[in-house]
């Protein structure tokens, strides 16, 4: 039998490692030995390990089996679906116990009997399989509800907007999409490349924002070995990865004006030039572009050059900030909620009507990915299955400054006492209104008479 999978051995003793290892080597794909658990964490974060079979001992003369029971606990929370076998010359009964119940899956007494320890580390490897694969098909269950073609929104502000991606989708045009932060623009940018004839191809995103300036060039048109101290392979760009599909340059008001004139060649004659290259390569790829400010106010302030900006900006998309499509909120709240509730596997919230409200008044000023973020936290906060306002207390937070300047209006003056009280005490409403002197339901009157 071989099973495949990759196996780490740890122990101090290596006459121990060598035994293991031949015990096991025809039966599994790969065997590595470590003489102490030092480094562990990065083995297991940069390859693929199926299974770890893990002394109790690295100390001369301990045996109490602290140091393996350390280990365990750090590299079982590193990956949970990772399965770890403990074994022992010393371990009893309670030993073995206390490690099964920390998350390792299995025991073994030293020393062993071969088919024992083979077919202990065969169910090892079976389940980090299983495990993995479950667990593949759950984040894969909850990303797709955010995946193109499951966007939220019918407001009306959007609606003329999605109109136009469905027009302009199945066509060629470059396209440039407007829009503050987290409004969704990479979002409306997957759509359009979902509704186009590119959709089986490649989509490729790069935030240009977010790339040093000296790595530009080669992230966008790839580079030849040798071409400068450190390239030591080819590597081809963005451009040339997204052949035959999408390519989404995010943040393109970024663009180092020394690249903006190479980027109208390539678009105007479809072929990149790699760093160090001689020749240029053909490339067949749609591209679309995003920003948050329309480009001719880069252009008017002499860092965008006018033809550039010209050819991107022919067909603009502006996706509307979520304080403008407040009606989506509700829908959008209840999708990251059953969201998150399947990804982490907690119940699922449920908003009630009062924090809804708020909720939708607030401005969000982070947009939908604040929105996002929000209802992660207050689902892994999860108290009981109702959102209360205490699990967003920044709606609070923004509300109370307007009038510090120290306005005589005693309506005023009550508006910022409640937005204070309800910030400093994270929403709860139960301490807020004690220190206002208020019973909760006054607070809560007062709190809809100011708009909160
Ligand atoms: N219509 C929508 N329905 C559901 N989720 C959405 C929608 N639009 C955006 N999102 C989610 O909101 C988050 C932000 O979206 P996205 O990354 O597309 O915004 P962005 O405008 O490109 O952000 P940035 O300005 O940072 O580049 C993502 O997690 C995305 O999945």
């Amino acid at each position: 039998m071989n099973s495949s999978g990759h196996i780490l051995i740890v122990d101090d003793d290596a006459g121990v490692c060598l035994a293991a290892r031949l015990a096991l080597v025809s039966h599994f794909t790969q065997i590595e030995t470590f003489n102490a658990p030092d480094g562990l964490d990065e083995v297991i974060v940069s390859r693929d390990i199926d299974a770890i079979l893990l002394d109790m001992n690295f100390r001369p003369g301990a045996n109490s089996g602290q140091d393996g029971l350390d280990w365990l606990d750090r590299l079982h929370r590193l990956d949970p679906s990772l399965s770890i076998v403990m074994m022992t010359a010393f371990g009893g009964v309670t030993l073995a116990v206390e490690t099964l119940k920390r998350g390792a899956v299995d025991f073994v007494l030293k020393p062993w009997q071969n088919e024992k320890l083979i077919a202990t580390l065969s169910a090892a490897v079976a389940l980090t399989h299983a495990k993995r694969e479950a667990e593949t098909l759950r984040l894969r269950g909850a990303e797709s509800a955010i995946r193109p073609g499951m966007m939220i929104g019918n407001a009306p502000s959007l609606s003329p907007v999605l109109r136009h991606v469905r027009r302009i989708a199945p066509t060629d045009a470059i396209v440039s999409i407007v829009g503050e932060n987290g409004t969704g623009k990479e979002t409306m940018a997957r759509e359009i490349h979902r509704l186009s004839s590119r959709s089986h191809l490649p989509f490729v995103a790069v935030d240009l924002g977010t790339v040093p300036e000296a790595f530009v060039e080669s992230e966008l048109f790839g580079h030849r070995r040798g071409a400068f101290g450190g390239a030591d392979a080819d590597r081809a760009g963005r451009y040339q990865a997204a052949h035959g599909g999408t390519l989404y340059l995010d943040d393109i008001g970024s663009l180092p004006l020394h690249l903006q004139k190479r980027l109208l060649h390539v678009i105007e004659h479809q072929e990149v030039l790699p760093i160090g290259a001689t020749k240029p390569v053909k490339v067949n790829v749609r591209l679309i572009v995003s920003s948050q400010r329309p480009l001719n106010e880069r252009v008017e302030a002499e860092m965008f050059r006018s033809d550039l900006s010209m050819r991107l900006d022919t067909v603009r998309i502006c996706v509307p900030p979520l304080r403008d499509r407040r009606e989506d909120i509700p829908a959008l709240l209840e999708h990251f909620l059953s969201l998150y509730a399947r990804k982490h596997n907690l119940p699922r919230r449920r908003a009630s009507g009062d924090v809804l409200k708020w909720i939708e008044s607030y401005d969000w000023p982070g947009n939908i990915r604040e929105l996002r973020h929000a209802t992660e936290r207050a689902t892994l906060l999860l108290g009981d299955e109702r959102l209360h306002l205490e699990d967003f207390p920044f709606l609070f937070t923004s509300r109370t400054p307007a009038s510090e300047g120290g306005s005589y209006n005693l309506d005023e003056i009550e508006r910022v006492a409640i937005g204070r009280a309800m910030s400093d005490f994270d929403g709860n409403i139960t301490l807020a209104a004690t220190a206002l002197g208020l019973t909760r339901p006054a607070l809560y009157r007062r709190l809809e008479k100011h708009g909160f």
